[in-house]
């Protein structure tokens, strides 16, 4: 039987640079993420988080390794993956409507079934209703604003059932009130929907509110350096940050972070650089 869930094993990923060589970005990266889960990704700046993220999205291939979703081996992007970015991919010229059909639209158009077009149109009304976006149903995305156009792009990432959702900080370019409007949206759409979830974020504080595990990538190259398990069950509300638990837990990750950038300082250049103040 299909293992259920993301399988990632030793996986591994160089890119080519100008003069010839390769440069590894991701070395040996094992991860499992089972049905259900929610994994955050952090780390330092440059540590490798999006390319993994991109790479079990089927966006890029690894140089080694293999990623399973389900069991089914990533060799490209596919409709088992839904993607959120930081920065919104809206058609700008389709309604919020037609935004959140659109892929499940190409999809009822290739195997035309009316109790399949009944359901896409249910679960788009019931999607749009639980991110409470009735009433921008009919707008155009430069009408809405971060916030709501992230709902509406979280929403299309779901609306075909993937079984699991990508996020890229999705969060990252919205005012600290809005996200914290957002993590509680998606903490009840998580809930309701047993989302499988992969979320890269720079936001210790974020990582810990939504994870049920938080894994720190270590640089250079980028590899898995630890994971956290967080003891906060599903229901969860802000109330929850002030307690010494999760200041701890957050602190520790954060401490870990700092650890696996410690700067290393090249004290022959600081000596030149210095000598001509
Ligand atoms: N297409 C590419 N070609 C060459 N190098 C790349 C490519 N994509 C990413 N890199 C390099 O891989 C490393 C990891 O990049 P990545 O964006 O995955 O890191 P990150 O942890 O997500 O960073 P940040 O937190 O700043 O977003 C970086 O050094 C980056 O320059």
């Amino acid at each position: 039987m299909n293992k259920e869930g993301v399988i990632i094993k030793s996986v591994g990923k160089s890119y080519p640079q100008r003069d010839g060589s390769h440069r590894r970005v991701l070395h040996d990266i094992d991860l499992e993420v089972a049905q259900g889960e929610r994994v955050m990704l952090v780390g330092a700046s440059g540590c490798g988080k999006s390319t993994l993220l991109r790479l079990i999205a089927g966006l890029e291939l690894p140089s080694d390794g293999t990623i399973e979703v389900d069991g089914i081996p990533v060799t490209g992007p596919g409709v088992n993956r839904g993607v959120v970015f930081q920065q919104s991919t809206l058609f700008p010229w389709l309604t919020v409507w037609q935004n959140v059909t659109f892929s499940r639209q190409l999809r009822v158009n290739m195997n035309v079934d009316d109790s399949q077009v009944a359901q896409a149109v249910y679960r788009s009304n019931a999607l749009m209703n639980i991110m409470g976006m009735d009433h921008v149903r009919d707008a155009y995305p430069n009408q809405l604003s971060g916030g709501m156009q992230q709902r509406a792009n979280i929403a299309r990432a779901l609306v075909s059932s993937p079984a699991v959702l990508l996020m890229d900080e999705p969060f990252g370019a919205l005012d600290a009130q809005t996200r914290e409007t957002m993590h509680d949206l998606v903490l009840h759409l998580f809930n309701a929907e047993m989302t499988t979830v992969i979320f890269v974020t720079h936001d210790v504080e974020e990582a810990v509110y939504l994870g049920d595990k938080v894994v720190v990538l270590g640089s250079n190259p980028g590899h898995i350096d630890s994971i956290y398990d967080i003891p906060f069950g599903h229901d969860r509300s802000h109330e929850i940050k002030f307690t010494p638990e999760f200041v701890s837990i957050r602190n520790d990750i954060l401490n870990r972070i700092r650890a696996t950038t410690g700067v290393r300082t090249n004290q022959d250049a600081l000596r030149k650089m210095t000598e001509f103040r």
